[in-house]
């Protein structure tokens, strides 16, 4: 999906909202762990009950790889489940040396066909270039992250009085376009993230951290978007386990619609 399409699909359904299919194991509902494939199952219904009030899915990977062979399987069918007017990221987190993070990407973007994939940009230029080279496929690469380690490296100036996150941000911008790279800017970053817009104007920030972790939705619209919305929030936790019991999705139903009627107010008043 390229940019034009997303911000269509944000205007057409009124909402930024990304669903994190973080789907664990041992939170999904007991009902469903008999069945051929509880994740799937567990995704299955919640996308059922989502869809309507979000423009992206994001499994993070981990909560798949984590139980093996089975796990790649319920992933897969998850992303063939997905309407294909949604986006996609693959929260993978990956980068390596060139010819390992080309075959990362060949894993996520044409063995998987994820529109995008979370990159951490540690290892420089030629471990983010390869996710680059494919076309109409996205690199989110992590910048300013919402946990509370994100101090720990990403603030540390360097002789220029800038902090590790800037550099990432200004060094990476000359790397792509807008059309192909986002950030990752935490929702617990509210009061830098004014600053992080006025750094990447035109890109798209993948937003995570507002339910579970504390984040401001409205402080991050407010200061964070551009006049194409320029954001994806992200609630994982907050949506996928606002229920427990056999009504499981239809309170992640409810939760993405109370989120996406928050969102609808803030791109009448900021976008
Ligand atoms: O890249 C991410 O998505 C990410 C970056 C970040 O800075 N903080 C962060 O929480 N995430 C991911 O976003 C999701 C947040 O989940 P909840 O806190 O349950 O909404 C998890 O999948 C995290 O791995």
């Amino acid at each position: 999906m390229n940019k034009a399409e997303l911000v269509a699909q944000i205007k057409k359904k009124e909402s930024y909202l990304c669903v994190g299919l973080d789907t664990d194991i041992n939170k999904i509902p007991a009902h469903l762990r008999d069945s051929d494939d509880p994740i799937f199952e567990f995704n299955k219904q919640i996308i059922d009950a989502t869809h309507q009030y979000c423009v992206a899915y994001k499994p993070n990977i981990a909560f798949y790889e984590a139980l093996g062979t089975k796990g790649w399987e319920s992933l897969q069918r998850t992303l063939d489940y997905i309407p294909k007017d949604i986006f996609t990221i693959a929260d993978a987190k990956r980068g390596d040396i060139g010819n390992t993070s080309k075959l990362y990407a060949k894993a996520f973007f044409e063995t998987m066909n994820f529109d995008s994939i979370t990159v951490a940009p540690y290892m420089g230029v030629d471990s983010v270039t390869p996710f680059l080279e494919f076309h109409d496929k996205w690199v989110i690469l992590l910048a300013h992250t919402s946990n509370p380690g994100s101090h720990d490296f990403q603030l540390i100036e360097n002789g220029e009085e800038k902090a590790l996150y800037e550099t990432v941000i200004e060094k990476s911008r000359q790397w792509a376009t807008a059309e192909h790279l986002m950030f990752v800017v935490g929702a617990t970053q509210a009061e830098r993230i004014g600053h992080i817009r006025s750094l990447a104007p035109d890109n798209f920030f993948l937003v995570p951290g507002v339910g579970a972790q504390g984040g401001d939705l409205e402080a991050v619209s407010k200061e964070g978007m551009n006049n194409e919305c320029g954001l994806l929030v992200n609630s994982s936790r907050g949506i996928i386990y606002a229920g427990s019991d056999e009504d499981f999705a239809r309170a992640a139903g409810m939760a993405a619609s109370n989120l996406q009627a928050e969102m609808k107010g803030y791109l009448e008043k900021y976008m």
